[in-house]
């Protein structure tokens, strides 16, 4: 089986021209079937603010009224995800874009209300391989933002780190997946403020005290449930750091196991 990686970049590179400039060089260099998936919350906040549109977020994840559907439309299928695919070209990757209704790759349900109503939020229902593992066997990568449809004409909201894991664990049967979410910091950290305090592993017994002690919290509590829904339906690895950490191991960074 050939190693495919599915890589996600977050919403705080995506934001800093020079930073997003230097991963999609370094992205572009590595062999080997590769998906990208990137947020985009942190552009989407902005331009919602400057629109007078409420920003609500719970637990690191939107709610999603209709308003705020078009923006997220707008700035991940469009303004990221074309700007970040011409920037591959230009690196000479061939990439192609994709919200999950394009090739009707990823199906998602509108969340159920219970003691939230998230909106035009989707729970990934289905991931539908075939498509991308044409493109991924001739040397194309998929670019993924973070929207997804319901099969009835609906797009829906669905954070990023939740898109990267659904690929990496939809495509498992056909590669051996790796999971790598890149983002500023050096990993997941003791002391948020401090980059020397990187936990290099947490299994599922740690996940529990590091919640309990208020030491993983915001967009890291919606990243570590994706890693350990990874690592425990057959993806092979699944790291947290900066993307360094992709081409060279000796860099310090955080794994996840079960
Ligand atoms: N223990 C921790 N270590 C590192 N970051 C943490 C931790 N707990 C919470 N965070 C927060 O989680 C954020 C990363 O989540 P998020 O913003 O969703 O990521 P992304 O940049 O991938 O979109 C960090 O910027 C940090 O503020
Ligand atoms: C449902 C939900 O929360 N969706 C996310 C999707 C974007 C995202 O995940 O962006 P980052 O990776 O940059 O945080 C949002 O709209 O913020």
């Amino acid at each position: 089986m050939k190693t495919l990686k599915v890589i996600k970049v977050g919403g705080n590179i995506i934001d800093n021209e020079e930073a997003l400039a230097t991963f999609i060089k370094d992205f572009a260099t590595i062999s080997g079937p590769k998906i990208l998936v990137h947020g985009g919350g942190k552009l989407a906040t902005k331009l919602a603010k400057q629109m007078n549109i409420p920003v609500q977020m719970n637990e690191g994840r939107r709610i999603t009224d209709a308003d705020t559907l078009d923006i997220i439309t707008m700035v991940y299928a469009g303004k990221i995800n074309k700007n970040i695919v011409a920037q591959l070209q230009a690196n000479n990757c061939n990439a192609i874009g994709f919200s999950g209704a394009d090739g009707n790759t990823i199906i998602s349900e509108k969340r159920p209300i219970k003691t939230i109503d998230y909106g035009f939020v989707g729970d990934v229902k289905k991931v539908n391989t075939n498509a991308l593992e044409v493109l991924l066997n001739n040397n194309i990568t998929p670019v993924f933002c973070a929207i997804t449809h319901d099969e009835n004409g609906q797009l829906l909201n669905t954070n990023a780190d939740t898109i990267a894991s659904e690929l990496a664990i939809g495509l498992s049967s056909i590669f051996n997946t790796e999971l790598y979410y890149c983002f500023e910091k050096n990993g997941v950290l003791e002391d948020v403020e401090n980059e020397d305090s990187v936990i290099e592993n947490i299994n599922t017994e740690s996940y529990k005290a590091l919640k309990e002690n208020n030491i993983i919290f915001e967009g890291m509590l919606p990243k570590l449930d994706n890693c350990f829904h990874a690592t425990n339906q057959n993806v092979q690895k699944v790291c947290i750091g900066k993307s360094d950490m992709l081409f060279n191991t000796t860099i310090k960074h955080t794994t996840i196991t079960q």
